[in-house]
């Protein structure tokens, strides 16, 4: 038995000790040799990508290994990493090779100890020379704290594993190895279901890059499918990001499965080919056990006459190289994405930390000058320069600041380059700022970018306009002559007609076997609707009038929301953020304009007589009276219309699509709703407005459909002036984003948050009125709260309770494949990110048993009694 020397022990034994790779101290380092340019870059968190040098003793001859390990170590270099192979050299391991020592390597080729974990001590101790392995590179790599690691392909579980055990120990590594390994598969002489079942059971994270198949290593497709799939460097980031996340203290690796290139993929499959045609002879011939692997080696490579060999090396480096190539944006965008694998040269670094100190100086010294007995909410870890900017752009932004709120408390102090922006993220908070704190945070943000002559985004709008006299008297405006329970019965009969449209739309759809995407048709019925509410005509369909309406709300969507983020950061971004796309919104203005002009003139030409005058006429009114209270130009209407348009529409629209994907997946709540419908509407007639307040199911799933699905999750304020919330001090100016989503998602708050319960929402003898409005008015936050609250929160929920009381009384839904995806997206509003398309029977013929819909009857005195109560009862009295 070879004799160690009690050095060589204690070295081998330190070796073992080693915890993670972030463990790895100075004492730890000194046993290693670790080259320069390695230590500079792992000091200065420059990425470096770990090699292994088995390839280069091992896996060609002298000098085509010693050319090919060159090659290797310069396209790291050229995609911004730090090549650092591995190899032992005379018992030391050392951790990025120089010229000589690689030179070396290569020319003793297989002389050389091929050494995997379990020949480290035994190479240590003999002071030999070991070319590393996949678990030898894994274990060096993650003492230094390396996190990526390329290679060509890894081992897996043997054919007959069950009677050999031969389990390649790259497996087991990899599962106490938390770094990322890039690879090009594992090879088909392998058993491939059984190396993936095997990582599953390390807990070993494994994904196809831009593929759904685990690749085979010569070919792109293993016939197994991937556990998971990555598309974009971006998403590898994000998830060494992770892992490498010492909070989550993960243990094991990933695994990143790159398939073989397309031009190298008919070498690939020629030697496939010889594979699979080996394995058919092993069989025949009866070779099992430790005798296959090496059988079907050499029979691959007399059958291609020794291409295996050359395509081995070639298309696990090309495999390398693609990869590396996208690495180099990977890393860089990893800085924005994670702290994990930031790639910034020390020049960069060295100016990021500079800028970072210095605002930081300015932070406190300006902005933070808080009174000496208060603290300002507590921050979490943020990124220099830029601060939280990141959770900022996220997507979708709510889920990002839920999961940062949910780590690090509901009132978090976070900045945005040198804005400061406090999160809030629980009931009690939000309604101590909303609520409690009203008048001092009834304004959104008093710096907002403003676009002088635009009807987005202007200084005439409403929903910007600062908290003061101006905003007031529109307030008031809305609410008398449109939006408040008097205005609303007045035109309960347009709604009625619209409502009739729809439902006329949807047999007809289903009639023809047609599907129906219910946001677009949702959005048609919630735009006439409001059209004529305001103006006192719908757009035409005929003439494009009502297709170019629909077209301008969807476009100022998309600017409303990169507008909300450019606002948020709106100090910054005054001069630079909206010049950005200043083009889009004044085309989109311009022909908002032109459209609104033809209606205003309309109304000039031809005022309606006194019982029919809409908010068009009576906003003309007060423009032409010079003793109002308030004098408001033609513009201030034109934005007014623009902001109802956009405030109303979309908002009830995808509010109702949630929920019908949730009816859809919930059949036994749909079952129960569609109960009710019928006891209390019977079968003779349709739902209208007045069933609503009958109809307390029917409310509770408008109500869990808002709470789950906010269209705006996240609200907007500005301290006008600094104030004490909760036990901490909020500067004058501060951003103030409450996060609804989360707050009506905290487990603190609701029992079992994530799932579609509208029982919740019904007054039972175990949760009276009383207590149901106490939870509504602290936590249940869809239409916002306080002064600058949803003052269209009514027509929201009437819109929403008759089209789903509808959509439910008169036909059963299907989507393809049973369940909707529920899938998020959107940034500031929360959109479904596949939108719900379904097909739809009819469960009654709407001309045998329906007694027709009687317009004046929507609209009878006797209904509109119900009217008030109805509102009233869908609020839940707050
Ligand atoms: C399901 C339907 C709706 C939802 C979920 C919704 C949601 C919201 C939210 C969250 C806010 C911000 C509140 C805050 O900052 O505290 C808001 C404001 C507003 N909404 Fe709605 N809304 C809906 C329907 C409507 C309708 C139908 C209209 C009018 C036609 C409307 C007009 C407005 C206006 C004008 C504001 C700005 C209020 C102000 O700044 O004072 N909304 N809405």
């Amino acid at each position: 038995m070879t004799s160690y020397s009690s050095s060589s022990l204690s070295r081998i034994s330190t070796l073992q000790n080693h915890i993670s790779p972030l463990e790895a101290n100075n004492k730890l380092r000194s046993l290693v040799k670790i080259s320069p340019q390695v230590s500079d870059a792992i000091s200065n968190g420059r990425a470096v990508v770990a090699l292994e040098s088995t390839i280069i003793s091992h896996g060609m001859p002298y000098p085509q290994n010693l050319q090919t390990a060159k090659e290797v170590e310069s396209i790291v270099r050229e995609n911004g990493a730090v090549p650092a192979t591995i190899a032992i050299l005379n018992g030391v391991p050392c951790i990025g090779l120089n010229e000589e020592e690689l030179e070396r390597l290569a020319s003793l080729g297989k002389s050389v100890q091929k050494t995997a974990g379990r020949d480290i001590p035994h190479v240590v101790a003999t002071r030999a020379n070991g070319a590393t392995t996949v678990s030898a590179t894994l274990f060096f790599a993650s003492m230094v704290g390396i996190q990526v690691f390329v290679t060509g392909g890894i081992g897996g579980v043997h054919r007959h594993a069950d009677h050999t055990m031969d389990i390649s120990s790259d497996l087991t590594a990899l599962g106490r190895t938390p770094i990322a390994v890039i690879s090009a598969g594992v090879k088909s002489i392998l058993d491939i279901p059984k190396t993936l079942e095997y990582l599953e059971t390390q807990e070993v994270y494994v994904a196809a890059y831009k593929s759904d198949e685990f690749p085979a290593f010569f070919t792109e497709k293993s016939g197994c499918k991937a556990p998971s799939r990555v598309d974009s460097p971006e998403d590898c980031a994000r998830v060494i990001g992770k892992n490498a996340n010492m909070k989550l203290n993960r243990k094991a690796g990933i695994l990143f499965a790159v398939p073989i290139p397309k031009q190298h993929s008919a070498a690939g499959n020629l030697i496939e080919s010889a594979t699979q045609r080996a394995l058919t002879e092993a069989r025949e011939q009866n070779v099992t056990g430790n005798a296959e692997t090496p059988f079907l080696l050499a029979r691959v490579n007399e059958l291609t006459g020794g291409t295996s060999l050359a395509a081995n090396c070639s298309s696990s480096f090309s495999a390398d190289v693609t990869f590396l190539i996208n690495l180099k944006l990977n890393l860089r965008l990893s800085f924005l994405t994670t702290m994990a694998a930031i790639t910034v040269d020390f020049q960069l670094c060295f100016i990021f930390i500079f800028l970072w100190l210095l605002t930081r100086f300015c932070l406190s010294a300006f902005f933070f000058k808080k009174p000496k007995d208060y603290d300002l909410p507590p921050s979490p870890p943020s990124l220099p320069v830029i601060g939280h900017l990141h959770h900022l752009l996220s997507v979708p932004t709510h889920k990002s600041f839920h999961k940062v709120s949910s780590k690090y408390g509901p009132l978090l102090h976070l900045c945005a380059f040198n804005i400061p922006i406090v999160l809030v993220s629980s009931g009690s908070m939000a309604h101590e700022v909303l609520r409690t704190n009203g008048l001092n945070f009834a304004t959104r943000d008093r710096e907002v970018p403003i676009m002088e002559k635009s009807l987005l985004f202007g200084s005439f709008g409403f929903v910007s306009a600062p908290y003061g006299d101006y905003w007031k008297f529109m307030k008031k405006l809305l609410v008398t002559k449109l939006l408040g329970s008097h205005s609303l019965e007045r035109t309960r009969l347009i709604r009625g007609e619209e409502l009739k449209t729809f439902r006329a739309m949807l047999f007809d759809k289903a009639a023809r076997n047609e599907a129906v995407d219910v946001g677009e048709e949702m959005m048609k019925l919630t735009n006439n609707t409001i059209c004529r509410m305001i103006m006192g005509r719908k757009c035409s369909e005929e003439d494009g009038e009502a297709e170019q309406i629909r077209s301008l709300v969807t476009k100022s969507l998309g600017l409303v929301r990169k507008f909300l983020i450019a606002s948020t950061v709106g100090r910054l971004l005054k001069k630079v953020g909206i010049s950005l796309f200043e083009k889009e919104i004044m085309e989109v203005s311009e022909r908002y304009d032109e459209l609104l002009e033809k209606i205003i003139k309309e109304h000039e030409e031809n005022p309606n007589q006194k019982e029919d005058r809409d908010m068009v006429d009576v906003l003309l009114d007060v423009c032409a009276d010079d003793n109002a209270e308030f004098k408001i130009s033609r513009n201030q209407i034109k934005a007014l219309f623009v902001e109802l348009l956009l405030g109303g529409t979309d908002t009830s629209a995808q509010t109702t699509q949630w929920i019908m994907a949730e009816l859809i997946n919930h059949p036994e709540i749909l079952k129960t709703l569609r109960e009710e419908i019928e006891s209390v509407v019977g079968k003779t007639r349709f739902v209208q407005e007045t069933d609503l307040s009958n109809l307390p199911y029917l409310q509770a799933v408008v109500k869990e459909g808002l709470r789950l699905h906010p269209h705006s999750p996240i609200l907007v304020r500005t301290a006008a002036e600094g104030c004490k919330i909760g036990e901490f001090y909020i500067p004058q100016n501060t951003t103030m984003i409450i996060n609804s989503y989360a707050v009506m998602r905290d487990p603190d708050s609701w029992e079992e948050p994530d799932e579609f319960q509208p029982e919740r929402f019904m007054v039972s003898p175990s949760k009276g009125k009383e207590e149901m409005r106490e939870q509504l008015a602290l936590n249940y936050l869809p239409f916002g709260s306080g002064r600058r609250g949803c003052p269209g929160t009514n027509l929201g929920y009437i819109f929403i309770g008759v089209a789903v009381g509808t959509m439910v009384q008169c036909f059963d839904w299907s989507v393809n494949g049973n369940k909707v995806n529920m899938e998020e997206t959107g940034d500031m509003t929360l959109r479904m990110a596949h939108p719900l398309k379904c097909t739809l029977v009819a469960r009654i013929d709407p001309l045998a048993s329906f007694e027709p819909v009687d317009a004046s009857e929507e609209g009878s005195t006797a209904n509109r009694k119900h009217m008030s109560s109805c509102t009233l009862s869908l609020l839940g009295g707050t």
